[in-house]
């Protein structure tokens, strides 16, 4: 009897290839439907665009992973704008838009809300960082219980300690100077915008001393090259960093020795971070509150989920990740078109010569910010860096966002590129030539150009490293220029500055050689 109701049973249902087309048939329908949906109904459809990227985010995940360097979104992105104008729906949830005048309604501050469309947040695999976290208030309450660690105030009380890596950095170079051998600058540049931010934020446990470890230095570029070029993937797959995160270490040594070096780092953070809770009830005073980064969240209000150890290692490598190579690539620019430019050189050259008669005295950190030339190379050098490639979507929740005729319904994703904002011929005419002037005072376009300067964002997720940046970058490029002679050896534009790759930050050519220099002089 029981067999018989089986056979009967078996006899009604579907075979499986049966199943099998029903199940294909039902989702070719499907997309069909969403396509449709998607290119005549949707609240973005009557934005111009491509109706392929409209259709779907395929298309973009196939360009970013397939395509590879030199033909990913972000280049197509530039395409699209092109072809369609200053706005683009450029997948099936999101709007860019390429117009400075822009800029303030999207990255505002103040009462605006703003939350990070998630793709984005997800990008450097530290969802609960900073820079990850997604949520407005979340947000907003993460960074108030860090920013006073970095504001101007506590970076000055700090600013010694900047001086001490940049003497450090001083040394290599005289030891380059000995030898005579060129030098892949972006190494030890690398190496002193980590060890700063190791040495203010972390404190001694944190300390990694890439300057007084030049193999350790030049592992460690090649793990934030590699941490780069995984960007295009991490970005459709925000799950691989995390998972990388929680694999054990020789495992991933195995495969990935350069991944490897990254999640050391962040586990060695865990560690520090469970150091700190240790530690924490000991400590009296500004000791309390400043020893570290760990130690101010966990003395401020946060709630005590933002207080677990994983949490808070991921704030450190949130803003690890952001610290280093930012400085190092802004300084590698500023080097190689300081030397590409030798009237411009020698301008600074003399205003350093007179503020500083005597190379090796006792910086005066106050006398160096005010040097007008001096800021003018540095602002040239973050502007024509251009360092940040990727998009930076945000989402206003409640809001209708204007621009021009269009209004852009509340909750969508809207972004916009800091570095085609840099080099947009418009706001800065001849964007690939090295001006310094462009930021004098007595250039009738200063204040013209100051709007449009945003190479640190604007806004509430604007950078909040801004004031150790700028004192990194003042004391290190007053002290090398007016220490040593540089030449550039075998340094090709094309090849070794432009960008080719985005990976957040843009990379040159992979047959890059890097920004070699030689010391041929020391004062
Ligand atoms: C020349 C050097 C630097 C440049 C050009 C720069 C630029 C930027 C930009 C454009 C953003 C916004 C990114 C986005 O929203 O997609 C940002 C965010 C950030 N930067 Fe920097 N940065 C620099 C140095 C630093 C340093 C030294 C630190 C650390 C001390 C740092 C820490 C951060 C953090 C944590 C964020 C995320 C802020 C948030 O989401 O609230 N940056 N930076």
């Amino acid at each position: 009897m029981g067999a018989l109701t089986l056979s009967l049973l078996a006899g009604a249902l579907p075979s499986i290839s049966t199943a099998i087309v029903l199940v294909l048939g039902l989702g070719i329908l499907y997309a069909i439907a969403l396509t449709v949906y998607r290119l005549t109904l949707h609240p973005l459809a009557r934005f111009p665009g491509p109706r392929l990227s409209a259709a779907t985010g395929w298309y973009e995940c196939y360009l970013d992973i397939f395509r590879g360097p030199g033909r990913t979104f972000a280049f197509e992105i530039e395409r699209m704008h092109q072809r369609y104008g200053p706005i683009v729906r450029i997948n099936p949830h999101e709007i860019h838009v390429s117009d400075p005048d822009f800029f303030d309604t999207l990255y505002a501050g103040g009462s605006a809300v703003r939350d990070k469309y998630p793709p984005a947040a997800h990008v450097q695999g530290t969802p609960e960082g900073i820079f990850g976290t997604i949520a407005h208030r979340v947000h907003r309450r993460r960074r108030a219980a860090i920013s006073p660690y970095f504001s101007k105030q506590s970076v000055l009380q700090d600013w010694k300690i900047v001086d001490e890596k940049v003497e450090l950095l001083c040394d290599f170079f005289k030891t380059k100077f000995k030898d005579g051998k060129e030098v892949n600058i972006r190494v030890p540049l690398l190496a002193i915008g980590t060890d700063v931010f190791c040495a203010h934020t972390l404190g001694p446990r944190g300390s990694m001393d890439l300057l007084k470890d030049w193999d350790k230095a030049v592992k460690w570029r090649e793990s934030i090259i590699a941490l780069l070029h995984w960007t295009p993937v991490v970005r459709q797959f925000s799950w691989v960093i995390p998972l990388a995160i929680e694999l054990p270490l020789g495992l991933i040594n195995t495969f990935n020795p350069e991944m490897g070096l990254v999640v050391g780092i962040f586990k060695s953070l865990r560690e520090q971070a469970k150091a700190a809770i240790a530690e924490h009830d000991t400590l009296n005073g500004e000791e309390k509150t400043r020893a570290n980064v760990f130690h101010t969240i966990l003395s401020s209000t946060l709630p005590a989920y933002d207080k677990d150890y994983k949490r808070m290692a991921q704030e450190g490598f949130s803003i690890l990740s952001a610290s280093g190579d930012t400085i190092a690539r802004t300084m590698t620019a500023a080097m190689y078109h300081l030397h590409a430019n030798p009237a411009t050189l020698q301008c600074l050259r003399e205003e350093l010569r007179q503020a500083m008669p005597d190379p090796y005295s006792e910086a005066d950190l106050a006398k160096i910010e005010a040097l007008p030339y001096l800021t003018a190379v540095l602002k040239e050098s973050l502007r024509i860096a251009a360092l940040i490639t990727t998009r930076a979507p945000l989402q206003a929740p409640t809001e209708w966002l204007r621009y021009k005729e269009f209004a852009i319904p509340p909750d969508t994703p809207v972004s916009m590129t800091l570095s085609s904002l840099m080099l947009d011929p418009v706001s800065f005419p001849s964007p690939d030539s090295f001006l310094p002037e462009r930021w004098l005072d007595s250039n009738p376009d200063y204040k013209r150009n100051m709007t449009n300067f945003v190479p640190f964002h604007r806004g509430h997720r604007n950078c909040i490293g801004i004031n150790l940046a700028w004192v990194q970058m003042y004391l290190t490029l007053a002290k090398l220029i007016r220490r040593f002679e540089f030449e550039l050896f075998d340094v090709v534009k094309e090849r070794d500055i432009d960008h080719h790759r985005d990976c957040f930050l843009g990379e040159p050519r992979d047959d890059t050689k890097g920004v070699r220099i030689r010391v041929v002089g020391i004062a």
